[in-house]
């Protein structure tokens, strides 16, 4: 006898196998996750920093991945500065509050960004107002841009020096295929900076 639950669950994992085969087999995506830990490890190099922002999941995201620079990935080593516009409710609630959702991280990004910063702004419909603004900003003032998204076209594309598309439209499947290639990122560029892994 069939169990619609343990189908389901079994489906989920297919799906998630399916995509991350995708996304393995694609040399351009491969590139384009390489070019991203370049263009970060470039400008850590500079003396810059890396700022993360997205919704829901992908705040979860933006948190994770900061905290894989600032405290370590695979192995010890210094600090790599990077801030989530996610974390600090005072300022979430004041600019909301204040300004509105839509400049929640935009305002965020033109206090704290310098020129050859980095801006990781992950949105897996490419179309959540507060991460397109925070992206306009971030030209704006000579930061990087990089965005995190899916196989749906969007206006982050025009907006982004380099763009992660995952191959899915499903949004928890584009969001697993990201914190993947980001923990590649964090590796590539942790082994750049800091050398080859121990053994
Ligand atoms: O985690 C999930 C779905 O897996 C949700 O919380 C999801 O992140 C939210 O609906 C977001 O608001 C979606 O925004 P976006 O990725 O389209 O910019
Ligand atoms: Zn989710």
């Amino acid at each position: 006898m069939t169990d619609p639950a343990r189908d389901s669950i079994a489906a989920h994992f297919q799906h998630s196998r399916d995509a991350m085969e995708r996304a393995a087999a694609d040399p351009a995506l491969i590139a384009t996750v390489a070019a991203i830990a370049a263009a970060i490890t470039r400008s850590y190099r500079s003396g810059g920093k890396v700022l993360l922002c997205g919704n829901g999941g992908s705040a979860a995201d933006a948190q994770h991945i900061a905290a894989e620079f600032l405290s370590r990935m695979n192995f010890d080593r210094a600090p790599l500065a990077a801030v989530a516009l996610t974390t600090d409710t005072s300022v979430l609630t004041a600019v909301g509050n204040d300004f509105g959702f839509d400049q929640l991280f935009e305002r965020q990004v033109r206090g704290l960004a310098r020129a050859g910063d980095v801006l990781i702004a992950i949105s897996t419909s490419g179309r959540s107002p507060n991460v397109l603004a925070a992206l306009k900003a971030a030209r704006g003032l000579g930061v990087v841009t990089i965005g995190f998204t899916g196989s749906k076209p969007s206006d982050m594309t025009a907006l982004c020096d380099h763009l992660l598309a995952a191959p899915t439209d499903k949004t928890p499947l584009i969001q697993q295929i990201h914190i993947v290639a980001a923990h590649a990122i964090c590796t590539c560029v942790e082994d750049a900076l800091f050398g080859p892994r121990p053994a």
